[in-house]
């Protein structure tokens, strides 16, 4: 019989659920780990919406005051799925109260509080997890496994794609996304945070980049009332969007490769086109989030003549097998974070981390500070 292990959300949108959720799913599919998640509260300041939670969820009780949780020593870990601007304050704060962090990207507004957190996390001892979640798809994971093998031989370029259209509706709600303050920088730390993150795993670390960044929607309605996710607010009273709607990078790896990231949350017709396409001497991988389940792949030596196939991933990549039985029965995205939770207390049941930690995040923002800096100045800027 596995232990409990005392779980709480702080915000409870879109990520709130998705946490909730995969914490709820993890006996199903890891019946075999040593700690069961029990769902002990949830904080939310959206009046009602933390008590909806707690009696959808299954949650022993509600409040709004984030605090609350940090105190509560039935609490043994915490998901952060609150807006950016909060996850230094909240994260810091859990991790110093001794409660394990799984806590979502970007993790801050900036580099430095990102640094803050996973500081607050060595410091106290605890494990830190981060909501990457593209990179726990099992077909990126047998991607991986491809470049590192020397399947694709020497990787000499990547291009990595984030595009979306959750902002590009004009009556798009003016929420904390597009706010400096509470959001940070706009599709910098929204989408190509993960971009970013894709790109370290696949081809390790980023040495030099350049910029350019782009505000294609400068006005949006502000909401009446409570929003989560990605609402339309029409008729609202217009305000300014203050941070990015698109950037387009050049990125040089330590390893000599090469690299475009493109990331925009306003394409019109591209509903998470997320994915990556890796070059090597004798290969090549292509990966879509939108067809997560499958890569095409070519590898060889008869260049020219070389096909590319489609590749169904299966019980063997990744954490496949704890999902579906058999290749070509589809995953989704909500499986993913149930990889993430799994990880998560993984590493605290074993003491040792398993898939992202806060350094990852550090290394991430680190970047996309980089890239904030060379679309001011215009030039190439080390990380
Ligand atoms: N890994 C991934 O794929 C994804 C990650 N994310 C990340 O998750 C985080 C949350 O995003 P998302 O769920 O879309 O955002 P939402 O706006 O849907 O949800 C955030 C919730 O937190 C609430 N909140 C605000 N202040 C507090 C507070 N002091 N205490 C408790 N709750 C509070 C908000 O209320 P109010 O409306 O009043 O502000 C809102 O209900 C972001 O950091 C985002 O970057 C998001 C989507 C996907
Ligand atoms: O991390 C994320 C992934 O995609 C979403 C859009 O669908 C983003 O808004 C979000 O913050």
């Amino acid at each position: 019989m596995a232990d409990a292990l005392g779980v709480a959300v702080v915000g409870f949108g879109w990520m709130g659920r998705v946490h909730s959720q995969a914490y709820a799913r993890l006996p199903h599919h890891y019946p075999r780990l040593p700690l069961r998640p029990r769902l002990v509260t949830v904080a939310e300041e959206v009046p009602g919406r933390a008590e909806e939670a707690a009696e959808r969820f299954g949650f022993a009780s509600a409040t709004r005051d984030w605090r609350e949780v940090a105190a509560d020593p039935r609490v043994q870990a915490v998901s952060v799925t609150a807006p950016n601007f909060l996850h230094r304050e909240i994260g810091v704060a859990m991790a110093e109260a001794g409660k394990h962090l799984w806590i979502e990207k970007p993790v801050g507004l900036t580099a430095e509080d990102a640094r803050a957190v996973a500081d607050a996390v060595t410091r106290s001892g605890v494990q830190g997890t981060v909501g990457f979640n593209y990179r726990n798809a099992p077909a990126v994971e047998a991607a991986r496994e491809l470049i590192v093998n020397g399947e694709l031989g020497t990787v000499t370029h990547v291009r990595i794609r984030l595009f979306s259209d959750y902002a590009a509706h004009p009556d798009g709600a003016l929420t904390w996304r597009y706010e400096r303050e509470r959001g940070g920088s706009g599709v910098l730390g929204d989408l190509a945070s993960h971009g970013v993150d894709l790109a370290r795993f696949l081809l390790g670390d980023i040495a030099a980049l350049t910029a350019d960044t782009a505000v294609f929607v400068p006005q949006r309605a502000r909401p009446s009332g409570a929003t989560a996710g990605h609402a339309l607010a029409a008729g609202g009273e217009p305000g300014p969007v203050e941070n990015e709607d698109y950037v387009g990078c050049l990125l040089r790896f330590a390893s000599g490769a090469r690299g475009v990231l493109e990331a925009c949350r306003v394409s019109v017709g591209e509903q998470n086109a997320y994915g990556f396409e890796v070059h090597g001497t004798r290969g090549a991988v292509f990966w879509d989030f939108r067809r997560m389940n499958e890569l095409k792949v070519s590898r060889g030596t008869t260049y020219q003549d070389q096909p590319v196939s489609t590749v169904y991933v299966g019980p063997g990549a990744g954490e496949f097998a704890a999902f579906q039985p058999g290749a070509a029965n589809a995953m989704g995205y909500d499986d993913l974070k149930v990889i993430e939770a799994c990880r998560f207390v993984r590493s605290i049941a074993e003491g040792t981390p398993y898939g992202t930690t806060l350094a990852d995040a550090v290394h991430s923002a680190t970047v996309l500070d980089a890239m904030a800096e060379s679309a001011r100045s215009g030039r190439w800027v080390s990380p």
